[in-house]
């Protein structure tokens, strides 16, 4: 049974308050957005065009809908894996093994899609189930959230997380107890993290691109440039799903409101707010241009990319030729530090890899408007909040050593400026 004592761990995002007003503000941040792209003005910063009724919220079909998805994806997700991945090793020693198949539903989900919309589905009407959908997305996290907390109740000491257990109910609720919440094999916080939400939003933009045509003849060429980047970077994630092992979502932090809101609904109804965005105000955009934004996506994929991977490659096998070459500081607990390569040239260069391809999904949209480069301001908060929390994590398991990375590399994110 899990201790009722609360653990000593310090309180992140400000606390009990920090949740409970982040567990308001998160929702009502999704539905203000989704309302905004759609009207005329498209403000970020103005008041939402009107405040939607219980009656255009809630909607029995869409909740049977958005059922249907999250039972597809767990078919999924039970389907036989190319490969059995093992996780990090948990406080009892033991390690828990995860399929990995992420890409498979990806491709399979494209298929079963592709075969629908040909039986006549009609798929450019999802654009105007977006809000019920996105409402009854909510409404089974809030659901789902309780049953992770009550399951928290029964579990053992050594499943708890490292933090979320500090007693208060509200804190406890909104960062998860659980580390890593599973009923048999089947692991939710795994299943949530990459697969409902991540296709889901690709689903969603595609949707935009369908309706895009069917109104105006064909897609523009700046929602083709969305739809096909981040196809690409949801691609990316799926096919390099065993990366997902060692974030700190799934090695430190427990399954709440938190990551089920973020994984289930705060992914695809706002993370496709770019092809929202295009469907209703549709930009001018000539090739030149196109090629520039090609260009800039290339180059943030290129750091995003080679950062992850030689990063990964070392973790696995420090003297694999591609890396056995780098510069490295040795660590306490055995583990090394790259010290050179791109981890040489900033502590997180694949977070200045993601943020540029951020960047390169919101100019398509134009500069007309601050709504599609919600995602860039959102993302940088994000990141750099993230970085703090685990230069944090890192300062406790390497202590002195990472001292001296941090010497060695002195930036954080930006070469020279942050
Ligand atoms: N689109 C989105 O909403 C989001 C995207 N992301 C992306 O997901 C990816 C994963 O990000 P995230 O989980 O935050 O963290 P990272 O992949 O950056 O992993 C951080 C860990 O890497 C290890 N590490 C740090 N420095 C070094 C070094 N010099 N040499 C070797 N190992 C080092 C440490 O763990 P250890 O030493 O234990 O191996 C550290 O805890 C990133 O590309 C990020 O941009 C992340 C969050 C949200
Ligand atoms: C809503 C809250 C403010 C925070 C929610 C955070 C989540 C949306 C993100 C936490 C870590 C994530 C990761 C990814 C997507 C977003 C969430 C779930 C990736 C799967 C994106 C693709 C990358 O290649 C890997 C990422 C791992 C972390």
């Amino acid at each position: 049974m899990a201790s009722p004592q609360g653990s000593r761990a310090p309180l992140e995002f400000g606390g009990p308050l920090g949740a409970a007003a982040l567990m308001l503000l998160l929702p009502a941040t999704m539905f203000h957005l989704l309302l905004v792209a759609r009207s005329g003005p498209a403000r970020l910063l103005g008041p939402p065009p009107y405040l939607p009724g219980l009656q255009v919220l809630w909607s029995p079909r869409m909740l049977l809908l958005w059922l249907t998805w999250l039972g597809l994806q767990a078919a999924l997700y039970l389907l036989p894996a190319r490969k059995v991945a093992e996780g990090q090793e948990l406080k009892d020693k033991s390690r828990l093994l995860y399929p990995i198949n992420g890409f498979q539903a990806l491709m399979l989900t494209a298929l079963l899609v592709g075969l629908a919309v040909s039986a006549g589905l009609p798929l450019g009407a999802l654009p105007e189930m977006l809000l019920p959908l996105a409402f009854a997305a909510t409404f089974t996290t809030f659901i789902f959230s309780v049953l992770l907390y009550l399951k928290a109740l029964v579990a053992p000491a050594s499943a708890l997380a490292p933090g979320g257990n500090s007693g208060n109910p509200i804190y406890d609720f909104f960062l998860g107890r659980e580390l890593n919440p599973r009923v048999w094999s089947f692991d939710f916080k795994y299943f949530c993290e990459l697969r409902p939400g991540l296709i889901g939003w690709v689903l969603i933009n595609l949707a935009m691109l369908m309706q895009e045509a069917e109104l105006r003849g064909s897609p523009s060429l700046a929602m083709w440039l969305v739809n096909g980047f981040q196809l690409l970077y949801v691609g990316d994630a799926l096919w390099h799903e065993e990366a997902v092992l060692t974030t700190m979502d799934i090695t430190h932090d427990g399954f709440g409101f938190m990551l089920a809101f973020g994984d289930l609904a705060w992914v695809p109804f706002t993370y496709s707010l770019q092809a929202q965005f295009l469907l209703h105000h549709p930009q001018p955009l000539g090739l030149p241009v196109a090629s520039v934004i090609c260009l800039i996506n290339a180059v943030g994929y290129y750091i995003f990319r080679g950062a992850n991977s030689q990063k990964n490659t070392f973790r696995k096998n420090p003297s694999d030729p591609r890396v056995a070459d780098l510069e490295t500081i040795p660590t306490a607990t055995g583990r090394q530090l790259l010290v050179s390569g791109w981890w040489g040239m900033v502590r997180h260069p694949n977070y200045l890899g993601d943020l540029i391809m951020a960047l390169a999904w919101s100019l398509p949209c134009g500069v007309s408007h601050l709504l599609p480069y919600f995602y860039l301001l959102y993302f940088t908060a994000l990141l750099v909040h993230r970085e703090a929390r685990d230069e944090q994590q890192c300062l406790q398991k390497y202590g002195l050593a990472w001292h001296e990375y941090c010497r060695r590399v002195p930036y954080r994110i930006l070469p020279y400026i942050y």
